[in-house]
């Protein structure tokens, strides 16, 4: 492992809470008479970031990844343990946090561009860009208790990413702002990181997790739940979600849930874990030894995922197509409690786990109508695979309809390899579609060279 960034040793946070905002008087008064509670926000986390990585931290609400950033921008400090940052940390936590409200947007780009500990002249240099960055117009010398929020995050984000930071951390800022701004920032991050510097980055949003991260971290009762690739960490976090909604973590606390499922249905459809899925998922090469991921609340399942071939062929030992193959996806399911609608899709991920094709039957105008417990029933979607020839995985799922809870969900149930084109040609993007290229010559050397 390279040069450590940021280091976190056995590090804690306890929140006092008072009954009453009245009792934290009391305690300054009266310090022995105190009638706080201790939350602990954080547990003995430990976490190394080696330089130049990009760190995704997710957690449902409340699991500590805010107090875990603040922490690291030294806004906070910890109860017990060890925090070491290596090189200048720009942060962009809360909303316009180290803005001065009666401040212009521009006396406060000075203003936190000293307090990251740039020079007067420094800051001058890069002025322009930042501003240019915010594209807030005039605005820039107005106080910036004038500004919307989405001009606020503008601002804040353009200071943060245009002042050469080394370690740079971003708490859900890119969820604000118009697309435009979300892209010019999720282009601006990215530079950055290819440029080297360390970044923790904390979202509710996995597309942005998986794009952006090196490696994610899920923090769950201010607890390092796991750690890994982000693919594999945002997976567990799904499954975490999934679970706690339908409180099968705690189930000696829902009781009425598992009497109601126990009720009229004693197989193990029901208790602990999901069948592993079982479908082959390897190539003869060993290449694909993804494990299958399952979820849901089992109100029917998936019984078997297959891709067929351009011929209508199977062969589960040895999912490879040609390039923009066409290819059927096959999934069977059984219904065990009865369902008022159904919508069943799949996703084709890239090894990183983004999401390159996907549909479903909703989407596609097939409605499959309410089924009744035992109903068994096959989906097929048709599709070409114009990708790059790397291996993919296949994510297939079902459930009553759009905001239902999904009754199975399975991410790695295939994994399949596109070969190259025929014809030689690289395919520089994921997708490559079909297109026509035309050039126009406008003028002639001579032409040119004659107006000279
Ligand atoms: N100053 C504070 N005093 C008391 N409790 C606090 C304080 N700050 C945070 N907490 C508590 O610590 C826990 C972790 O909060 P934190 O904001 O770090 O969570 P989070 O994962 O960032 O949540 P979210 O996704 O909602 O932003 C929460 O239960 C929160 O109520």
């Amino acid at each position: 492992m390279g040069e450590i960034a940021i280091s976190l040793n056995n590090v804690s946070k306890c929140f006092k809470r008072y009954p009453r905002p009245v009792d934290r008087l009391k305690e300054i008064l009266l310090p022995h008479q105190s009638s706080a509670d201790e939350f602990w926000a954080l547990r003995d986390i430990n976490l190394e970031v080696p330089k130049g990585q990009t760190l995704g931290i997710v957690g449902r609400n409340g699991s500590g990844k805010s107090t875990l950033l603040q922490i690291l921008a030294g806004t906070l400090q910890p109860t017990t343990g060890q925090v070491s940052v290596n090189g200048r940390i720009s942060a962009l936590l809360e909303l316009g946090s180290g803005f001065n409200p009666e401040f212009t947007g521009r006396q406060n780009v000075f203003f936190n561009g000293r307090l990251l500990g740039l020079s007067h002249q420094e800051i001058a240099a890069k002025f322009d860009e930042i501003a240019g960055f915010a594209d807030i117009g005039d605005f820039i010398d107005q106080p910036v208790k004038t500004y919307s929020s989405g001009m606020f995050v503008r601002l804040a984000f353009a200071v943060a990413v245009n002042v050469y930071p080394e370690v740079l951390i971003v708490d859900e800022a890119l969820a604000v702002g118009d697309v435009v701004f979300q892209h010019r920032c999720m282009r601006r991050m990215r530079a950055l990181m290819d440029s080297g510097v360390t970044t923790l980055f904390v979202s509710h949003d996995s597309g942005a997790v998986k794009t952006l991260c090196n490696s994610a971290v899920m923090l769950h009762e201010g607890r390092i739940y796991t750690t890994g690739s982000p693919n594999a960490v945002i997976i567990e976090y799904m499954k975490l979600v999934t679970q706690e909604e339908l409180g099968l973590l705690n189930d000696a606390e829902q009781p009425t849930l598992v009497e109601r499922h126990d009720a009229f249905d004693t197989s193990d459809r029901l208790k602990g874990e999901l069948p592993e899925f079982t479908r082959s998922i390897g190539d003869r090469k060993g290449n694909n030894s993804k494990k299958p991921h399952r979820r849901g609340n089992r109100k029917a399942l998936i019984q078997d995922v297959k891709i067929l071939n351009s011929l209508g062929e199977y062969s589960r030992d040895n999912l490879v197509f040609n390039f923009n193959e066409e290819v059927t996806l096959v999934v069977d399911l059984v219904v065990y409690e009865p369902l008022q609608g159904c919508i069943v899709g799949f996703f084709v991920c890239d090894k990183n786990g983004n999401e390159i094709i996907g549909s479903n039957t909703w989407e596609e105008n097939l409605q499959i109508g309410k089924l009744s417990p035992g109903e068994k029933f096959t989906v097929q979607f048709k599709f070409k695979l114009p990708l790059r020839p790397v291996s993919y995985s296949v994510t297939v799922a079902g459930s009553e309809d759009y905001t239902s809870v999904t009754f199975d969900w399975i991410d790695n149930a295939l994994v399949f390899q596109v070969l190259p084109p025929d014809t030689g040609k690289n395919i520089h993007a994921l997708v490559d579609l079909p297109m026509s290229v035309e050039v126009s010559r406008i003028s002639n050397v001579s032409a040119v060279q004659v107006q000279a």
